[in-house]
């Protein structure tokens, strides 16, 4: 084949990747698309870069992503640095006073600042925004459960009520919400409670009517066989993954637990996706195939 042909070949597929988007962006024109971006998969420099990029060009081609970070294996890190212990049972992490006073200082202080600048590297696009701020969250304490039985794990919650209101307004005003997942507590005023961040991702994205949540972590999906990786979910609706939940282990089970609440609350569709292949949610969104896990109601 000469080189012409060649290239026009190579042409033709560059074209048909771009015209394969075309469906998805008319579907989710204008639509607000919840980014969950889990501590395990924003460990690489890279991948951060990579990451704060996409969602530029979601919010350039007309979507408007909502970014609620993780920071697990940071805040761990930090709790090591201090010598205080930690650990986390049934996938959450048994947070105590003087804990709680180290994963505000790490999700607000560095993660989320972290990810702001990468953002706005690329114009004055990302702000901050604390489920603390502009009375955004409100949690409740909750327990986890282990071996069937309830644990007390401190101060750990759920979000319970949301005002989107200063989400809306960042996003009214052309700019990449980017959130951390802390709430007051509603029980004890002036108390501050953990959430788990794919909790709250789930908790924002029916509130704010998104059409999608998508979630990034380190792993390429739900796996049916976990630990042996052979059997990748590509589809799950509500009715089967509930059934599956109580199978589950470490942090799949607040992953998959907020996927659920998310279908059944009104958010059309939620997917795991694997955060360590740089730009795979610009993949999800855009290709007819998508990548990961998606969950139906
Ligand atoms: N069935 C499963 N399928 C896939 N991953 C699983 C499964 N069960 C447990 N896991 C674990 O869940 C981890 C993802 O949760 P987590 O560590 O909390 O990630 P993140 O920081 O992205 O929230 C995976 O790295 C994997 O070790
Ligand atoms: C209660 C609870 O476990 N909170 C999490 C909050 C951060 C988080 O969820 O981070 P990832 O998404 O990276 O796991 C924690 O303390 O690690």
């Amino acid at each position: 084949m000469s080189d012409v042909v060649l290239d026009d070949l190579d042409a033709v597929d560059k074209a048909a990747v771009l015209i394969e988007s075309l469906p998805w962006l008319q579907r989710f024109a204008g639509r607000i698309v919840v980014v969950k971006f889990g501590g395990n998969a924003m460990v690489d420099e890279e991948l951060q870069r990579a990451f704060a990029q996409d969602m530029v060009y979601l919010r350039h081609v007309g979507i408007r992503p909502v970014v609620v970070h993780g920071g697990g294996p940071q805040i761990t890190s930090m709790l090591e640095r201090l010598g205080i212990p930690s650990e986390f049972r049934g996938g959450y992490r048994v947070t105590t006073p003087e804990a709680m006073d180290v994963v505000r200082m790490v999700l607000t202080g560095q993660v989320s600042r972290e990810l702001v600048s990468l953002i706005n590297e690329h114009g004055p696009l990302a702000a901050a925004i604390s489920g603390e701020d502009a009375g955004l969250f409100r949690g409740r304490r909750r327990e986890a459960i282990v071996d069937g039985q309830p644990v007390d794990i401190g101060l750990v919650g759920d979000v319970v009520e949301v005002d989107p209101a200063a989400v809306i307004a960042q996003l009214d005003a052309g700019r990449i919400p980017v959130v951390s997942s802390i709430a007051p507590d509603l029980d004890q005023p002036g108390q501050s409670l953990n959430v788990n961040a794919d909790s709250a991702a789930a908790s924002l994205a029916i509130a704010l009517g998104a059409a999608k949540l998508v979630v990034l972590t380190d792993v390429a999906g739900l796996y049916r066989d976990w630990p042996d990786r052979d059997a990748l979910v590509s589809q799950i609706d509500a009715a089967e993954l509930t059934r599956l939940l109580p199978s589950l282990s470490s942090g799949m089970i607040p992953k998959m637990t907020a996927c659920l609440d998310a279908v059944l609350g009104g958010v059309p569709k939620a997917a795991i996706i694997d955060g360590r292949r740089p730009h795979s949610i610009l993949l999800e969104i855009f290709t007819d195939a998508g990548v990961g896990t998606e969950v139906i109601p």
